[in-house]
C-alpha cells in the first residue's frame, strides 16, 4: 500500500475530512441510559462515558471487545542536556522489557484483556537536540505518523497510544509552552525524577528549544519540539479518529502529543477521553486546556499508556452497565 500522505498538510486534510460523532447512535444511547433500572444519573460519570463511546463507535448498545494498546518508543537528542535521570539507553532495554512482557504495561494490557503492540522508532537515530533547531524534519516526523497510522487494526474497539522515551517530558513541556505560553518553569516537572538542578536545566532547555524554533504551533510544534513516539502516538490517534475507534490518553506526553492536533483540528481530541491526570507537575494544567476531565488520579508518572490501561477497566464497566442493565420496563421496577 502506498503512503496515504506524505506530508503534513495531507495528514491535516486528512484529519480534518475525518467523521465525527453519529448523532443517532448517541442519541438512541441517551434514551437507552434514561430508561435503565437505576435513578436518573447514578452511575455519574459512568453514565457519560457509556453514551460518549456508544456515539463514536455509532451504536446505542455497543461492547468492548478488541482493546488496542500501542507503545511507541523513541529517543532524543535534548537528552545531551541532561534533562533526564536515566540514561537514553533505557529507553531500548524497555522496549525488551515490554517485547519480554516484563513491564508494567504489560500486566495491565493483560488485567485489561487488551493487545499490546510495541513500536520501536529508529532508537538508533535520536531527533536532533531542539534547542538549536527543528527536532525532526518533515520526512522524519511524516514517516514517525505513518508507523501510528498504520499501526492500528481494524478491528480494535477502543485504542489507548502510550510511550516510552528517555527525555520525552521535556519534549513535551516544550510543546506545551510553545502552544499555551506562560512561563518554561510551570510546564516542566520531575519526569523519572531529576533534582532540583535537573528541573531548572529543563526549564532553561524548554525556554532555549521554544525561541529556537520560532514557537512553533499545532503540528509544528510536533515536528520542531517533539519526538518520533510523539508522533506514532498522534498518527495513530488521527487513524483511530478515522475509524470512529475512541481513543484514552494516557499521562503528560500523549496529552501533549494530542494538543498538537487539537490546534490544527477545531474537534480532532472529541473521540479521546483523559484516562487519568499522571504526578507530572503541568499535566492538570494541560489537561485543562484541553477541557478533559481525568478519569483517574492514581499518582502515577510511568508512561508506557500505564494509566490509561488502568481506565480501560472503567469504560469497560460503564459500557457492559449501559448494555446489559434491564430497563424499567424490562424488569418490572417502578418508575419515578
Ligand atoms: O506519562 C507521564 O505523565 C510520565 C511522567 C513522567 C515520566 N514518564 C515516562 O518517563 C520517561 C520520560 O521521563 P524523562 O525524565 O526522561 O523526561 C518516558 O519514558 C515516559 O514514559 C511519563
Ligand atoms: C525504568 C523506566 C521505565 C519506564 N517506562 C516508561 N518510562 C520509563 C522510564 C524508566 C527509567
Amino acid at each position: 500500500m502506498s503512503a496515504e500522505f506524505t506530508t503534513l498538510a495531507e495528514f491535516k486534510t486528512l484529519l480534518a475530512a475525518a467523521p465525527g460523532v453519529d448523532q443517532k447512535a448517541l442519541d438512541g444511547a441517551e434514551e437507552r441510559n434514561g430508561q435503565l433500572t437505576k435513578p436518573p444519573g447514578a452511575l455519574g460519570r459512568l453514565e457519560d462515558m457509556a453514551i460518549w463511546y456508544a456515539g463514536w463507535r455509532g451504536n446505542p448498545r455497543p461492547s468492548i471487545e478488541a482493546p488496542q494498546v500501542i507503545i511507541f518508543a523513541g529517543n532524543h537528542g535534548v537528552t545531551a542536556q541532561g534533562v533526564s535521570a536515566f540514561p537514553t539507553e533505557v529507553t531500548e532495554q524497555m522496549v525488551l522489557n515490554f517485547q519480554h512482557g516484563g513491564a508494567a504495561i504489560n500486566q495491565l494490557s493483560k488485567a485489561a484483556g487488551a493487545d499490546l503492540d510495541v513500536i520501536a522508532l529508529d532508537l538508533d537515530t535520536p531527533t536532533a537536540d531542539f534547542t538549536q533547531g527543528p527536532a525532526m524534519t518533515e520526512a522524519e516526523v511524516v514517516a514517525a505518523l505513518l508507523s501510528g497510522w498504520t499501526a492500528v487494526k481494524d478491528s480494535t474497539d477502543l485504542l489507548v497510544v502510550g510511550e516510552m522515551g528517555i527525555g520525552n517530558t521535556t519534549s513535551a513541556a516544550a510543546i506545551a509552552h510553545a502552544l499555551y505560553a506562560g512561563e518554561a518553569e510551570e510546564w516542566v516537572g520531575r519526569g523519572t525524577g531529576v533534582d532540583e538542578a535537573g528541573l531548572a536545566t529543563k526549564a532553561r532547555v524548554v525556554r532555549e528549544g521554544v525561541a529556537a524554533n520560532n514557537t512553533p504551533k499545532g503540528l509544528e510544534a510536533l515536528r520542531c519540539l517533539g519526538g518520533r513516539e510523539l508522533a506514532g502516538m498522534v498518527g495513530a490517534m488521527a487513524r483511530a479518529r478515522v475509524l470512529r475507534i475512541p481513543v484514552i490518553l494516557d499521562g503528560f506526553i500523549a496529552t501533549a502529543a494530542a494538543a498538537t492536533i487539537g490546534e490544527e483540528v477545531d474537534d480532532a481530541l472529541d473521540h479521546m477521553i483523559a484516562g487519568h491526570v499522571s504526578a507530572e507537575s503541568a499535566h492538570p494544567a494541560l489537561l485543562a486546556q484541553l477541557g478533559k476531565e481525568p478519569i483517574l488520579s492514581l499518582n502515577m508518572r510511568l508512561g508506557e499508556g500505564s494509566g490509561a490501561a488502568v481506565a480501560i477497566s472503567i469504560l469497560k464497566a460503564a459500557v457492559a452497565c449501559h448494555s446489559g442493565m434491564a430497563t424499567f420496563a424490562e424488569a418490572g421496577v417502578s418508575g419515578s
